[in-house]
C-alpha cells in the first residue's frame, strides 16, 4: 500500500471502538462511586449514565452518531451539567480517575493518542465545570457535537 492509500484512523478506531469506550466508562464510574469527593455528585446518576458518556465521547472521537441520534445531543449534555456546582477539585479528581482507568483497561498509551485524549478531557471537564456554575444556557439546541482529532502531534503513532 502506498502512503497515498493509507487512511488515517479516527481516535475512536485507534482506541478500540465502542467496546473500549464502554469498558472505560463502566470501570471509571465504578471507581467514581468509591471516591469520597465524587460519590455525592454521582450517587443519583441515571442507570444509563455510563453508557451515554461512553457513546458521547466515542462520537466526539469519530465514532457512530449514537449519542446525538438516540440518546441526547450536545445541548442535552450541556444541560445535564447546569447547576451541579462542580468545583476545580471535582474536575481534577474526575480527570485523574479517568486517566487512571484508561491505563487500567489498556487504552492505547502511545504519545499521539494520549495527547489527543488528555487534551479533550482537559477541555471537556473545564467546560463541564463552567456550565455547572450557571443555571441556564443560551446555547443553540441544534449545536453540533464537538469533533476531536489527532491535534498538533498528528497521528496515529508510527513506531
Ligand atoms: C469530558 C468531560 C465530560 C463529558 C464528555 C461528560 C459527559 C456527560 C454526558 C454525556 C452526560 C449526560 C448523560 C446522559 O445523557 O444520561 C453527563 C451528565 C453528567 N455529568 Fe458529565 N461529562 C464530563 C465531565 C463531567 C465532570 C468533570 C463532572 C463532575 C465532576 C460531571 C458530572 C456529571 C453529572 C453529575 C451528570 C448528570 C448525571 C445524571 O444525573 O444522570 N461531568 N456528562
Amino acid at each position: 500500500m502506498t502512503d497515498q492509500n493509507k487512511t488515517i484512523p479516527t481516535l475512536y478506531e485507534w482506541a478500540g471502538g465502542m467496546p473500549a469506550f464502554e469498558e472505560l466508562t463502566t470501570a471509571f464510574y465504578t471507581k467514581v462511586l468509591t471516591d469520597e469527593l465524587l460519590e455525592p455528585v454521582f450517587k443519583h446518576m441515571s442507570t444509563e449514565h455510563q453508557r451515554h458518556v461512553a457513546h458521547f465521547i466515542a462520537e466526539v472521537f469519530g465514532g457512530p452518531a449514537m449519542y446525538s441520534t438516540e440518546e441526547g445531543s450536545h445541548f442535552k449534555m450541556i444541560q445535564k451539567h447546569l447547576s451541579k456546582h462542580l468545583t476545580e477539585k471535582h474536575r481534577q479528581r474526575w480527570a485523574a480517575l479517568l486517566l487512571e482507568t484508561a491505563d487500567e483497561i489498556n487504552l492505547p498509551d502511545d504519545p499521539e493518542f494520549r495527547s489527543a485524549f488528555v487534551a479533550y478531557i482537559e477541555w471537556g471537564t473545564r467546560i463541564a465545570v463552567l456550565n455547572s456554575n450557571i443555571e441556564s444556557t443560551e446555547m443553540n439546541p441544534d449545536e453540533p457535537m464537538p469533533k476531536w482529532g489527532w491535534g498538533v502531534p498528528g497521528g496515529p503513532y508510527i513506531p
